[in-house]
């Protein structure tokens, strides 16, 4: 995948609009080197993004990390921004263009906000009718995407394994007026025609969804071929060590874009905002730790033990979260 025009990755005149000004109010040394360009994944200090040329790394300077202390304007997942083309590559990020959607959650007590992804359209929310299947959540779910100003969207995964889905379609539809759901199986392909309008050129769907749903299964599936071209951009750590960043905003081969974020697509990010916000430090963290479903308690490259060892959080907060979700020693898996 190389050149694509900007709005089939969803720019619109609003953005152009204020990319205008962004460039107009830069030195006239600096314009010629500037453009517009899309967040296609995020790293801790490098990013990938997509400009008119195609997917490319992109540094962010100290400068804006700074300026955006409290998180609100650091480049996320879904962000337009205005790059500047160095001689020598990597681009750098030097504004991010205002959001017309974005996906916030409450951090240190609610203390601060952080967003998550940002210019979502469509927010398809995957279960499944069995043990994962829980309205009251699935409520939760509906309510948030619609406080974001995306269009919720629930898909029952995985009706090849049930008699009968209509009890949870139409506890589902009951949910909100004119909310959309569609039973679907990724594995076996059933449904997923119906999926397809959904993704109109330029529109940018996102997955969320508990782990097990299906959404690694529907993603492939609905990328095709393109799912095993995932890009990935090469990050340093904290530590100066290469970390590997993957893409995670993807272009259908029928148009239309897929948002499949690790920090999004976990279900847990929205049962934070919902309540137990407290956690949020650990829950965000806890993104970063090797091994998904880590128990911070003896996994290898654990980023909360890590934390607690600097002293950045308190060993107590850590021991009041493992009780709160009732973790048990388990194993978890490598991501
Ligand atoms: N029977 C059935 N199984 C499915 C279907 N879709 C996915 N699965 C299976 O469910 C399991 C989990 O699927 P994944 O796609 O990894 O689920 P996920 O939501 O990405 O899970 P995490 O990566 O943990 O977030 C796999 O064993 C899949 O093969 C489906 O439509 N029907
Ligand atoms: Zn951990």
């Amino acid at each position: 995948m190389t050149s694509v025009p900007l709005h089939a990755l969803g720019w619109s005149e609003a953005y152009a609009q204020a990319a205008r000004e962004a460039i107009a109010a830069a030195s006239p040394e600096v314009r010629p080197s500037l453009e517009p360009g899309r967040v296609a994944s995020t790293g801790r200090t490098s990013m990938q993004v997509w400009t008119a040329g195609g997917p490319e790394e992109a540094s962010l300077p100290g400068s804006l990390r700074h300026a955006a202390a409290g998180g609100r304007m650091l480049p996320v997942i879904g962000d337009w921004v205005i790059v500047q083309r160095p001689a020598e590559p990597p681009l750098r990020i030097v504004e991010v263009l205002p959001r017309r959607t974005s996906f916030a959650r409450a951090v240190q007590g609610g203390l601060t906000e952080q967003v998550i992804a940002a210019n979502v359209d469509v927010v398809f929310i995957v279960t499944t009718p069995d043990l994962d299947f829980d309205l009251p959540r699935l409520g939760r779910y509906v309510a948030a995407v619609q406080l974001s100003g995306a269009r919720p969207v629930v898909l029952l995964n995985k009706v090849d394994a049930v008699r009968d889905v209509s009890p949870f379609a139409e506890a589902v539809a009951g949910l909100s007026p004119d909310l959309p759901v569609h039973a679907v199986s990724a594995a076996v392909g059933q449904g997923l025609d119906a999926l397809r309008p959904y993704f109109g050129e330029g529109v940018t769907v996102a997955l969320i969804g508990s782990s097990g749903v299906g959404k690694s299964t529907l993603t492939n599936r609905l990328l095709g071929r393109e799912a095993a071209t995932t890009g990935a951009v090469r990050d340093l750590d904290g530590q100066g060590r290469h970390t590997t960043t993957t893409r995670t905003l993807y272009r259908l081969p029928g148009g239309g874009l897929l948002i499949d974020n690790p920090g999004l697509r976990d279900i847990a990010v929205w049962d934070a905002g919902a309540g137990g916000s407290r956690f949020g430090v650990i829950e965000e963290l806890a993104t970063r730790c090797r091994y998904r479903g880590c128990t911070h308690r003896t996994e290898p490259g654990c980023a909360v033990r890590r934390a607690v060892e600097r002293g950045e959080i308190g060993a107590d907060l850590v021991v009041a979260y493992a009780e709160a979700q009732g973790l048990s020693p388990r194993k978890s898996r490598r991501r």
